[in-house]
């Protein structure tokens, strides 16, 4: 057996072992960035030298006690960009790829330039993703934590999205009833479900990223209000939610009487995972209960 075989082969029943979920992915994916190739030439390499050996312990070591793929990697791949992300910045997940998906469609059929805005950016995975998928579109994008914006600015530099750092509940008061479309991905976990976070998330995602309030819903109670704030009559948000939030969020905007068109849509597993919404317009508002 190939020393590249072998290693891989141990990594796997040790990261097996310590509970990772996707033990053959991640230990190829480190193997990889050890040797500076990608996942699917490593089948080109038979021998690992001695010194990345001991490199790639050293990170199979750290993964195995739960650090984050991408913190070990230092990239995160979403949609057709990559994120630079480390500690202090919440790690983009492919289930909000779906989100931006629905954005980027959006969009792309308003004349241009459509005016989007991203609240809770984090990395700026959403806000990179469409500015760089609707060239035509001015992309703004916000978000509050000193550390994670920091991120941001460096995975936006060069984007010509406009970012800023701030409070989302009042951000881009410039923007008032001009936004065609909104995109967030809010902290939505619910302070009771601390436990069953998994120790990627829980030890290496920053909590502000995480939770919000009792019921998980507090931040998607202001984004009702902002993004009625925002948006212009006819504009669309859309926001990410928990699967077992699939229809308290929705109720929260229905609940509001501004809103239109309010679905949730599922993720690739089937598990409620985004929300959709239109701004009545006043004839709209007017009619709406
Ligand atoms: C779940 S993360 C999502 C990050 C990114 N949009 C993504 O999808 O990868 C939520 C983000 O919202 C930020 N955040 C929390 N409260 C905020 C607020 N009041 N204003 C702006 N950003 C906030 C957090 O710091 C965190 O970066």
């Amino acid at each position: 057996m190939s020393s590249r075989r072998r290693l891989v082969a141990e990594a796997v029943e040790r990261l097996r072992e310590a509970g990772v979920p996707s033990p053959e992915h991640d230990a190829a994916e480190l193997l990889a960035h050890v040797l500076g190739t990608t996942r699917g030439r490593l089948v080109l390499v038979d021998d690992v030298p001695a010194g990345r050996r001991e490199e790639y312990a050293a990170l199979v070591a750290r993964r195995a006690a739960r650090e984050p793929l991408q913190h070990l990697t230092g990239t995160a791949a979403f949609r057709h960009v990559e994120l630079r992300v480390g500690p202090g910045v919440f790690v983009p997940r492919p289930e909000t790829e779906l989100l931006a998906g629905w954005a980027v469609e959006r969009a792309s059929h308003l004349p241009p330039p459509a005016v989007v805005v991203d609240l809770c950016t984090g990395s700026g995975a959403i806000a990179k993703a469409i500015a760089d998928e609707v060239p035509g579109a001015s992309v703004h994008a916000v978000e509050l934590d000193e550390r994670a914006h920091a991120w941001a600015v460096r995975n936006l530099a060069g984007t010509g999205v406009d970012l800023r750092q701030g409070d989302f509940a009042t951000a881009f008061e410039d923007l008032a009833g001009t936004v065609d479309v909104i995109t967030c991905n809010p902290p939505y976990i619910p302070l009771e479900a601390w436990e069953s976070v998994a120790p990627e998330a829980r030890d290496h995602d920053p909590h502000l990223a995480l939770f919000s309030g009792e019921d998980g819903l507090d931040a998607i109670r202001v984004l009702a209000r902002r993004a009625a704030r925002l948006l212009r009559p006819g504009g669309v948000v859309g926001f990410e939610h928990a699967d077992v939030q699939g229809d308290s969020a929705p109720a929260v905007f229905t609940a509001a009487g501004r809103w239109t068109e309010v679905r949730d849509h599922p993720d690739l597993a089937g598990r409620p995972r985004f929300t959709t919404a239109r701004l009545a317009g006043p004839t709209e508002a007017a009619k709406a209960p």
